[in-house]
């Protein structure tokens, strides 16, 4: 019998917090996310979801504690290195090139990986072409997973909404990340475009053994794609385990009740 090796998890965030002045918009909050694992960050609004997903992507330095990622504490990381070092992101709202075509944007999302400038690829073109060509390949190889062959060489501006958040899901697996952070994908979608993006999200598990860490606002998405829950409010954790256990425990639910009656 062969003995289990131990993993390790792909993001582990140890007891970390941010202050912005005198707000403590995240608090000792401590979170992992192992291979091959859906995980979810939940919380009513304001709880610190987005802060704790700039601080993990490096956008934000945080105030306390580590995030280290694939073994490296980020600390060491400068932020336009986050994407080449495999962390992938979409935004909450949508952050593409409007005027490019979808080719052109996934093409923006593989460049971090080109390591040479623009100077070098005018110098000793050689590389470069190589370079671009794998890149080209990837990028062909995302269109045909994300099913938008026909819409290729359209300008992003011209695409459905939903379409564009495929585009910058693709644009976000460019960079070939080993973590991938949705940031409310699914929001402002109607059922079938929320169907195709569950689908792809466990596809981009499944096949590419890519780990998500999700910020979702829609439950019935949260509850079929998590493996686990993490629940954020007022910047603390306040529960965390499977979908079930975290929809039956009473601080949660008392959690969103809070910001139901604060909006009645
Ligand atoms: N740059 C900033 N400067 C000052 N305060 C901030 C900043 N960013 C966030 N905050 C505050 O930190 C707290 C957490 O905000 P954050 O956006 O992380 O919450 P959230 O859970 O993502 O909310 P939502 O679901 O509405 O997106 C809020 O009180 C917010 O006002």
């Amino acid at each position: 019998m062969t003995a289990e090796v131990p993993q390790i998890p792909v993001l582990d965030v140890r007891k970390v917090s941010k202050r912005f002045g005198g707000v403590k918009a995240v608090n000792d909050v401590s979170l992992n996310v192992m291979p091959r694992e859906i995980v979810s960050l939940i919380g009513p609004n304001g709880a610190g979801k987005t802060t704790t997903f700039n601080l993990i992507s490096g956008v934000l330095p945080p105030s306390e504690g580590q995030i280290i990622f694939k073994g490296q504490d980020t600390a060491t990381l400068r932020s336009s290195d986050f994407a080449r070092a495999g962390i992938g992101r979409t935004f909450q709202n949508l952050a593409l090139f409007r005027q490019g075509t979808v080719v052109e944007n996934l093409l923006v999302g593989r460049h971090v990986h080109f390591n040479y400038s623009v100077l070098e690829s005018l110098l000793f073109w050689g590389r470069p072409r190589t370079a671009e060509i794998a890149a080209r390949e990837k990028v062909e190889q995302i269109i045909e997973f994300l099913e938008i062959e026909e819409l290729r060489d359209k300008p992003v501006s011209q695409l459905a909404y939903g379409q564009q958040k495929r585009v910058e899901l693709g644009r976000a697996l460019a960079c070939e990340p080993s973590l991938l952070l949705l940031d409310e994908i699914v929001a402002g979608m109607n059922r079938e475009e929320k169907e195709d993006i569950a689908r792809f999200t466990l596809d981009i598990r499944d096949e590419f053994g890519i780990a998500v860490l999700m910020i979702e606002h829609d439950m019935q998405v949260v509850m079929d794609l998590s493996d686990r829950v993490y629940v954020l409010d007022f910047g603390q954790l306040i529960a965390q385990g499977t979908p079930q256990e975290v929809a039956a425990n009473p601080a949660v639910l008392q959690a969103y009740l809070g910001e139901e009656a604060a909006h009645a």
